[in-house]
């Protein structure tokens, strides 16, 4: 694997955003595959300079503050991608391996040369411990920098065929022929011992969210660079995020999508949407199409098994004061997970939706309420009695008879779509997820909406191709009606055929059909 070539190194020293995209421009377009190591050195090497509050990176120029985009030299950047290849080659004996595709062992091989490598003891869920900089001038990584580190050294070993497999909160690698073959490479989680070199078999077949029932995102080379820049981490401090990071990120990612790498990409997509919902960029797509084609990758590409595409798009839609629509995100996100079952290594995910019942929902329930006890419009000027009567004579407060949300079936619906969804999750499941902490926000949300919606509800079932199936009462019916039907004709038959007229009775079918 050759360093960066003449017509790459051309974009250096780098100088500001627009370099580093059309350096990244012509990794991704020549014949050969970009060169993972050199593109992950010199995003460590900005975000560094860029995130590290102890650098003052702004000249104070009276006026304003004006930032000052790192001047990246070629030659540090360069010496750092050497000592990686040097460090590599030096530890790996290919002579002991065949060339060609990739081995376990030969994985393992690499994973054991990272892995060794790394300082004994730091905090592994710090920010900026993702690229190989970190790994190179700290010789930290966190989880997912190590499965990076573990692709970028093989390319540089020359095995094309080891690439990035990414769930919604793990990675690992595939390789072999047609990328058949899986190992684990990095950790997962805290108390989790580490399986490296196992292949991902035991978590699929426990139908564990992290496995993602197998449909992974599995990457190719440029999908991989798709995966450094979505590792890209702005922030400063817990408050405060570099807008230049943000924006490089942001251009990249722009990049990225137009060169058609995003589109197997869910993730990115949503890491993209949300950085355009805070600073939209002119004359592109609006964040609401990037959260969908998201979710339409994990529909197409995913058979639908990503929880992710409908909680990015639920925290948009939270976010703008659209209550229903996030609704029908969280419920269909539920609707995703209710085919895993819970596992120790989900917590992640199950954070998720506790965030979701426990402080968004509750949130919803409360700002709805409120806003129409302010609205003078909904709050009924005359009535004495702050109240309507309920159907069981106990009074329902104005803020929800009032509420257009606490009043619509459908999102009363939503509602039970997401815990029925989190109760199905558990079903079969070896750990719990559901405590009474949970039952008492399931409570107070069901209890904030009004009687007449909760009496109204009637469940319809819906097949896979979205057809109105019948319940087992109606099947009954439906059967008593055709043998009465049949009956009915029968008696007809003979009473035309007496009289010499045309078949069938046409009352109870579109009483059938009405039924539907
Ligand atoms: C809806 C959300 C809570 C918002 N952000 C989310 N994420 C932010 C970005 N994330 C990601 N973005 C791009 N690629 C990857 S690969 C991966 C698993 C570890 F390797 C995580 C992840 C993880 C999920 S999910």
């Amino acid at each position: 694997m050759a360093g960066f070539r003449d017509e790459d190194k051309r974009h250096f020293p780098l100088q500001d955003i627009k370099s580093v995209v059309e350096l990244f421009r012509s990794q991704l377009s020549c014949s050969v595959e970009p060169n993972l190591a050199l593109l992950s050195v010199t995003l460590g090497y900005i975000e560094n300079v860029l995130t590290n509050n102890r650098a003052l990176n702004k000249v104070d120029s009276g006026a304003n503050l004006e930032p000052i985009f790192p001047v990246v030299e070629l030659a540090p950047v360069e010496a750092l991608y050497h000592k990686f290849v040097c460090q590599i080659k030096g530890s790996v004996d290919l002579s002991q391996f065949t060339h060609g595709v990739a081995t376990r062992e030969l994985v393992k091989k690499v994973s054991d040369v990272i892995w060794s490598s790394l300082s004994r003891s730091y905090h592994t869920d710090r920010a900026h411990l993702q690229s190989l900089y970190s790994y190179l001038t700290g010789n930290r990584l966190d989880c997912f920098g190590v499965a990076f580190a573990v692709v970028a050294a093989c390319q540089v070993l020359g095995y094309k065929d080891v690439h990035l497999a990414l769930s919604e909160d793990h990675a690992w690698v595939t390789f072999g022929d047609k990328g058949a073959e899986t190992a684990e490479v990095t950790w997962h989680g805290k108390g989790n011992e580490d399986k490296r070199g196992q292949p991902i078999s035991v978590g699929v077949a426990e139908k564990s969210w992290l496995y993602l029932y197998g449909f992974p995102v599995q990457c190719t080379r440029s999908m991989e660079v798709a995966a450094m820049v979505s590792a890209i981490n702005p922030s400063i401090d817990s408050h405060t995020d570099s807008i230049e990071m943000a924006s490089l990120q942001q251009e990249l990612l722009w990049l990225l999508y137009e060169m058609g790498h995003l589109r197997k990409y869910p993730m990115a997509l949503g890491n993209l949407a949300d950085l355009e919902e805070i600073d939209p960029t002119p004359d592109k797509p609006p964040p609401i199409q990037l959260f969908h084609e998201g979710i339409h990758a994990g529909k197409v590409y995913y058979n639908n098994q990503h929880v992710y595409p409908y909680t990015y798009l639920g925290g948009h839609y939270y976010r703008r004061g659209q209550f229903k629509d996030a609704l029908h995100c969280w419920a269909q996100a539920a609707n995703v997970i209710r085919s895993y079952n819970y596992n120790r290594e989900d917590e992640e995910i199950y954070k998720e939706f506790l965030e979701i019942a426990h402080e968004l929902i509750p949130n919803v329930l409360k700002s709805v309420s409120l806003s129409t006890l302010q609205s003078p419009a909904l709050s009924p000027a005359s009535s004495t009695d702050d109240s309507s009567e309920k159907s069981n004579g106990r009074s329902t407060p104005v803020a929800v008879a009032q509420s257009p949300l606490l009043n619509d079936p459908e999102c009363f619906a939503y509602l039970l779509q997401l815990y029925d969804g989190i109760c199905q999750w558990e079903e079969g499941s070896s750990t719990p997820v559901l405590h009474i902490g949970w039952a008492k926000h399931i409570v107070q949300s069901i209890n904030s909406f009004s009687p007449q919606v909760r009496s109204k509800l009637n469940i319809l079932l819906i097949g896979d191709q979205g057809e109105v199936l019948k319940d087992e009462e109606e099947e009954e019916e439906e059967e008593e009606e055709k043998e009465k039907d049949e009956e009915e004709n029968k008696t007809e038959e003979k009473e035309e055929t007496k009289k010499g007229r045309g078949r069938g009775s046409k009352g109870s079918r579109d009483r059938r059909k009405r039924k539907r």
